[in-house]
This record gives C-alpha cells, structure tokens and sequence, in this order.
C-alpha cells in the first residue's frame, strides 16, 4: 500500500545513485577548480579581464545539470548514510535556479558591489586619499583625536556603504527569489538550513541572554574609559556610546583601545606588536610560527604549494586586490591557499592563525567527496583557528616564542590579560549576532529597504548599546561598509564560533591533561588535543554537527559555560569595579544623542570665513 506513495517515475537504484556521485565528484573537482582559480586571479589583481573571467567560468551549468539529476533519486530506502546526506545538499542548487537573464543579473550585482567595496577609498582636502587596508584601520585602530576618528569613520560610510545601497535592494530580491525556488521560504532560511538545527534561532537567543551580562559589564566599564579620555561632551555615562571610539571601524572587537582601558598599567604588557616589530618579524614569520603551532599538535604542515601560492602580503607592484583576509580550497587535494594583507602586529598574528585554522580544515578533509569539504557546520570551520590562537595569545606562550620578556604570575598581570581577551572576544557578541539579525529580517521582509539604515541602528543600540557619532539617514547604508554584506558572506558563524571555540578550548585543555584556571591554559605540542580536534575535522560536514562536537566535548549542544568559567576572574573584577564607579549597565538614556557641534576636525580645515582684508 505505501508503495503507492513513491513517486512512479523516481529512480530507487542505490547502486545507480553512487556512479552517478561518483561521476558528479569528479566532473566538480575540475569545474570548482577551474572557478576558484579564476576567483583567486580577480582577488589579487582586480582588472575588468580578471572580473571578467570570473563571470565566466561559473559552476551554475554544471550545479543546474547535476542537481536535476539528482532529484531524480528517491533515497528512502538507500543503505548508505553518505549517498542520502550528498543527494540532499545536492538537490538545493542555490543561484542556478535562477533564470538565464537573472543569474547573469545576480552575478554582476556581486561582482560589483565586491569591487566597489574593494576600491573604496577616502579623500582628504589635501588630495590624500585612504583605501581601508591598512589606512583607514590604522587610524581606527591609533588615533585618539575625537574628529580625525569621525573623518574615518564617516568617510568609509560615505565612500563604501551608500554606493551599494541600490545594488543590495535588487540582490535581496534576486537572492530570494533563488532560495524560493529551492524550496525555502526567504534566503535567510535557506541560511539558517546550513546548521540543521530546528531549535537554531531559539538556541542563539539563549546563549545571548546568558551572556549579556558579561557584555553589559565590559560596554559599562569600557564607557567609563572612554568618558576619562573624551569627557562629558562626547560621553553620557548612562547612554550609548558612540560608534567610532572603540579602536574599530565598526566597534566588532575593541582591542584597538586596550591603552584606554588597561585596569593596571603598571602590570605586564601584553600586546607583543613591539616585539615582533623590534625583532624583526615579517608575513612569512608569522605564517611560519602558525604552522609550527599546528604540527606541534600532530595536525598537518602547509605544503610548499601553499608557501609558494599564497599572497601573504599587500603587493607593492600597484596591484588592486581584494584585502580581506581569507583562506582557499583550490579542490585539487593539492593548492591550498592564503590572501592576507599581513601587517606585522598582534592582530595580524591571530588572525594568520585564524586563516592557517581553515587550510588545516581544508587538508584533513581533502580526501572526502567534494560535497563533504566543509565544516560540521560554518561556525566549526571559523573557529579551528581561534581556539590555537587562544593557546598563542597567553602571557606565557608569547613568552615561550620570545614576544614578551618579563611575564608576572599574580592578580593584576592576570585581569590585564583577561581584559585585553575581553575587548575582542566578549565585545565581539553582540556584532557577531545582530549582523545576520538584520539580514534574516532585510530577507524575510521584516526590514524594507525603506527602513535599512534606521533598523541597522536599532540593533547597534539594543545589542551593542551603540549610536552613530553624527546623523544617520535612509541616504546612508551603513550595513553597506562591513564587508560580508557587500560580499553575501553570512555571519552567524562568526558567533557561533566565539562560543563554540571556548568549549572546544576547555574540552583540548582537559584532553592536554592542563591544571589551573582555563585562561591560563597553552596546548602547545598535546598530541592527545591535536588528535581530538584533527578526527573532527577529517569528518569535513559528513556528519550532523551535534555528532562532532560530541567528538570533541562529550556532550551535542553550544554551551556559554565553557565562555564564562574562562572569564570568571575578570567578570567578577568588573563587577567590584562597576559598583565602585556606580555604573549602570546597559543605556537606559537611549535616545541621547553625542554633540553635533560640526565636526572641529573639518571646522579647523573649511569653516573658517576669510576676513575683510584677505
Ligand atoms: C574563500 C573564502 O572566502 N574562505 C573563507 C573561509 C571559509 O569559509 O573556508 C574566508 O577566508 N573568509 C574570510 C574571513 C576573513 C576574516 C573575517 O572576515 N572575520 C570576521 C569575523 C571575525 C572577527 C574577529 C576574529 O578574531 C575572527 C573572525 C570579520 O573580520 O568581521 C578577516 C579576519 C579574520 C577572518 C574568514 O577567514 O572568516
Ligand atoms: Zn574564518
């Protein structure tokens, strides 16, 4: 009788099903690499040939022609776990459901918006002008002049984020209309399908209502340095603070300002940037001291492919390239690549970690049928890299590696170290989740296009407890000027991880055998922790990711926990520290507003009126 309810014409022929996979395997090596190669040419040397090229070696045909077939399959009743869970990716073909004219439309409106993102620049009245990398960064990241930050940080808005603004209202309704002929109903579900969790948006929600206090404490104390610094012109102690002091040109992590927010200056440094710049250090340096790290954990060395291929520094031949750091899989099992603008700091350090996280992840599972050569889920994929960097960031490893001299075991060296993890770890949160917030709302139609800019605002302030420093409005498209929106990068990963990487820390500690607070923890040369984290990563995304990270933790879920036992010494400093200024926490003054004199910076450079006799 049940039988009656298969579909007459599907094919049931399991054996059938693998030739055909077999075939969709290898035919994708060769299209995906041919496209990633061109991808790469265009990334490190944007020129209309490069753009070009890109546009046209797509992989829509061969997605199209491929995800048909394998909707001709009904799996149910198929033996092997790996052919039902490939046939599904599969037949979700994304993009190459559009149309003819509208993919073509589709690409062009991401080829652009990347390009006009990636040239951007910002002009002062001398005729100078600032690409972002390392300009604009740099001067987030240093200046402690109130209207030179507000240069900056108006200037990108203006030069990078209005300019898309019309771009990305047609790309929502091209990238929705894709999603909805896959079957989803908007294309942040198709988004949120990637994590297969029903419960996913339920789970996020409470593992930020764990961890707002500990954000609160940090936005309430850091507010407290700024007014010291900026005083109560710029600073409402009750209010939000505004959006360009935080040492980052969108306020997502706050390290840049440690300086201001350091609790005991007389303590030991932290930050190795001076080290690293006296001694010396350069791109390769550092790349070279992150494959060391990996390989001490019995984990894979990089190739000489990979030495030979990557762009690990800006080129200095006049080359446009797209700066944004990221990691490639040339899906040959042999090319593995980096693009990093490296400057030589601390920053940069972590984040050659954080790229050399994805390419250890690219080498593990490189073995696997291309369909599986991604994360348990995308949140596992940003966070490899990150939990070793926690291993290198502590006193004691920058030490072991000649970046810090002195290192003090007591209270005060503990609660700078802790701090300065603080500001870019517990910061990161709110941004980490409001940034896909608003997408899933700008896709489900929650936000219209009329409201971008005043409900990009609206989470800034009710998560971060931001406001702009002057006067937004529907003319501007702040989302705009963070890469990942231009880029149709999603970001609930990048959450995901900041919690899923400390759980991850804590369950390799305890495999490292460490003794002591968590913070304090370097899993520097545990074969034992490398050998947990290297089986998780082999799975590559052909197992449900709850299975992984029972692999490596003992237990299925995300859990804040492992997050606040590593930030318990200074969550309760902060508490003491918040009562003893009487701070509030959160922004009860919502609605103040920072002083709009016009800009002093510009007044010092334009208002001024000539006098009679000029
Ligand atoms: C071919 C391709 O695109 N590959 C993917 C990787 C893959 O999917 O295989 C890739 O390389 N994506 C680039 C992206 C770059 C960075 C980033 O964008 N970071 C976020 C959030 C964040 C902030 C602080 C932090 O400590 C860690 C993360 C931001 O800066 O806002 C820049 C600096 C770090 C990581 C990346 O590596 O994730
Ligand atoms: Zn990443």
């Amino acid at each position: 009788f049940l039988s009656l309810f298969v579909y007459p014409d599907k094919n049931t022929d399991e054996l059938e099903a693998k030739k055909f996979l077999d075939d969709y395997n290898s035919t994708a090596e060769v299209m995906w690499n041919a496209y990633t190669e061109a991808s790469w040419m265009y990334n490190t040397d944007i020129n209309k040939a490069n753009k070009q090229l890109e546009k046209n070696l797509q992989l829509s045909a061969h997605t199209l022609r491929y995800g048909q077939q394998a909707r001709q399959y009904d799996t149910t009743d198929f033996q092997d776990s790996s052919v039902k869970r490939i046939m599904k990716k599969l037949s979700d073909i994304e993009r190459a459901a559009l149309s003819t004219a509208q993919l073509e439309e589709y690409n062009t409106l991401l080829s652009n918006m990347e390009t006009k993102y990636s040239v951007a620049e910002v002009c002062r009245d001398n005729g100078a002008c600032h690409p972002l990398d390392p300009d604009l960064q740099k001067i987030m990241a240093e200046s402690r002049d109130y209207d030179e930050l507000l240069f900056a940080w108006k200037g990108w808005r203006d030069a990078a984020g209005k300019v898309l603004r019309q771009d990305y209202k047609r790309y929502v309704e091209l990238a929705n209309t894709a999603a909805k002929l896959n079957g989803h109903s908007d294309n942040g579900a198709f988004w949120r399908s990637l994590y297969e969790t029903p419960t996913f948006e339920e789970d996020l929600e409470a593992l930020w209502k764990e961890l707002e206090p500990l954000y609160q404490n940090v936005h309430a104390y850091v507010r407290r340095a700024l007014y010291k610094k900026y005083g109560s012109e710029h600073i409402n102690l009750k209010g939000p603070i505004p959006a360009h002091l935080l040492g980052n040109m969108w306020a997502q992590t706050w390290s840049g300002i440690m300086d201001l927010a350091m609790p005991y200056p007389d303590a030991t440094q932290v930050d190795a940037t001076p080290a690293m710049v006296s001694q010396g250090w350069n791109a390769s340096r550092m790349f070279q001291e992150s494959d060391k790290f990996f390989t001490s954990l019995g984990l894979l060395p990089m190739p000489q492919e990979f030495w030979d291929k990557s762009m690990l520094e800006k080129p200095s031949d006049g080359r446009q390239v797209v700066c944004h750091a990221s990691a490639w899989d040339f899906y040959n099992r042999k090319d593995f690549r980096i693009k990093q603008c490296t400057v030589v700091t601390m920053d940069d350090l972590i984040t050659a970690h954080h790229e050399m996280g994805h390419v250890q992840y690219f080498l593990q599972y490189k073995d696997r049928p291309v369909s599986f050569r991604d994360g348990a889920n995308p949140g596992f994929h940003e966070a490899i890299g990150d939990v070793l960097a926690l291993s290198v960031s502590t006193p004691k490893h920058l030490q072991s590696i000649g970046l810090l001299d002195k290192v003090e075991n007591n209270y005060e060296s503990d609660i700078n170290f802790l701090m300065s993890m603080a500001l870019d770890k517990i910061a990161f949160l709110p941004f980490g989740y409001l940034m896909d917030q608003w997408r899933w709302k700008v896709f489900d139609g929650r936000i219209p296009s009329t409201e971008y800019n005043k409900e990009w605002w609206n989470l800034r302030m009710k998560y971060q407890g931001l406001c702009p420093p002057v006067t937004r409005t529907e003319e501007d498209f702040d989302a705009g000027a963070k890469f990942h929106i231009p880029a149709n990068v999603p970001y609930v990963r990048y959450f995901v991880s900041f919690i899923i990487q400390f759980q991850f820390h804590k369950a390799l500690c305890d495999a490292a055998k460490h003794t002591g607070p968590l913070h304090t923890c370097d899993i520097y040369k545990s074969q034992e922790a490398g050998k947990r984290l290297g089986d998780v990563m082999k799975l590559g995304f052909s197992k449900p990711w709850p299975e992984a990270m029972t692999m490596i933790t003992g237990q299925p879920k995300m859990k804040a926990q492992p997050l606040m036992d590593y930030f318990q010494p200074l969550i309760q400093w902060l508490e003491k520290e918040n009562n003893k200024n009487n701070d509030v926490r959160g922004w009860p003054d919502y609605d103040w507003k920072p002083s709009s004199t016009p800009n002093t910076f510009l007044r010092q450079h334009t208002l001024r009126l000539p006098q009679k006799h000029e």
